[in-house]
């Protein structure tokens, strides 16, 4: 991967996408991945950790990395994805900033333009999600408005559905890399180890059809995963999904361990696809009484300082 001059006008570079909880940011990545890679729900702040995804062509190779939505403090927990966010801005070479096209410009845009204005080194191109579910008109308008929040290096609107434009907003994150050789070996899709994945699957399958805070509540370990021995086609997973309270493992359990069983095994499918083999999964359930307020339970699920 280095060493050798690097194929004419070949760029290789970060960029990241930043916007509020639920503009489409992970699944706008994985659109231009091509594959699945960060996870996406319906219900927002669904994204922690900073999950990159690369798109090699040609002429190029852009290393995404997703940030978790910009939030203004309200647990330790925030406070540190802010802090992952800020970091992540100022070490990407191109910004892209998801403003949904379906839905007017507000505080949480206005709070991270003005986030992204103090971040002037790395140029941000402003980027109209979810398309499909906009008319002409209130996309026309859209720019305008997404226009006004900033300087921005372009302002484009695509949709992560319908596949509108998607090209687009890699051509135009690829123009600000600078020119150099490929960072990662083409077929590498994520860097994410394995287990940080499939802790995020496990995550995501418990997440279906819960509500309010309990989604920030949940955080998932993945303690091993090996192949059962003797056997080439069969991987056992040991995991623990933590909650902060006693009434939160009753809701994850649901009625005589039916809803965990669900989860269970709808993680395990997922699993099965990312691996490619058969999975044996073993899924307890633990209270770690308020983990998002307590650094040292922090640490040990692997929010790091
Ligand atoms: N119609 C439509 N829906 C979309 C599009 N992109 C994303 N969505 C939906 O919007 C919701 C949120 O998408 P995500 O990709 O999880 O959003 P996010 O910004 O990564 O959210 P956080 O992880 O909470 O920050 C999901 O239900 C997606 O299916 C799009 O282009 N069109």
């Amino acid at each position: 991967m280095t060493g050798g001059t690097p194929p004419p006008g070949h760029r290789a570079g970060f960029a990241c996408f930043i916007g509020r909880p639920n503009v489409g940011k992970s699944t706008l990545m994985n659109a231009l991945v091509g594959t699945k890679v960060a996870i996406t729900s319906s219900r927002p702040q669904t994204t922690r950790r900073a999950i990159r995804g690369i798109v090699h062509r040609p002429d190029a190779q852009l290393v995404v990395v997703d940030t978790p939505g910009l939030h203004k403090p309200r647990t330790l927990l925030g406070e540190r994805l802010d802090s992952l966010v800020r970091s992540t801005l100022t070490e990407v070479d191109a910004i892209g900033f998801c403003v949904p096209a379906d839905e007017p410009v507000g505080p949480g845009d206005r709070f991270i333009a003005r986030e992204l204005a103090g971040v002037k080194r790395t140029p941000v191109v402003a980027i109209l999600t979810k398309t499909d579910k906009a008319t002409p008109e209130q996309i026309a308008q859209q720019l305008l408005a997404v226009g006004e929040l900033g300087d921005f290096a372009d302002i484009v609107p695509c949709s992560a559905v319908d596949g509108f434009q998607v090209g687009l907003v890699g051509d135009l994150l690829i123009a600000h890399l600078p020119e150099g050789h490929p960072l990662y070996p083409e077929g590498d899709l994520t860097d994410e180890p394995e287990q940080t994945l499939v802790a995020e699957l496990i995550r995501e399958a418990s997440l279906e059809g819960v509500r309010d805070e309990l989604p920030h509540s949940i955080a998932v370990v993945v303690d091993e995963m090996a192949p059962r021995e003797g056997r080439d086609d069969l991987i056992d997973v040991y995991a623990h999904l933590y909650v902060e309270r006693d009434s939160q493992k009753g809701i994850i359990i649901g009625h005589k361990g039916s809803r965990l069983r669900d989860v269970g095994a709808r993680a395990r499918k997922q699993i099965e696809a990312l691996l490619g083999t058969k999975v044996f999964l073993d899924l307890r359930i633990k209270v770690l009484k308020d983990w998002q307020r307590d650094p040292k339970q922090l640490r040990r699920l692997g929010f790091y300082d």
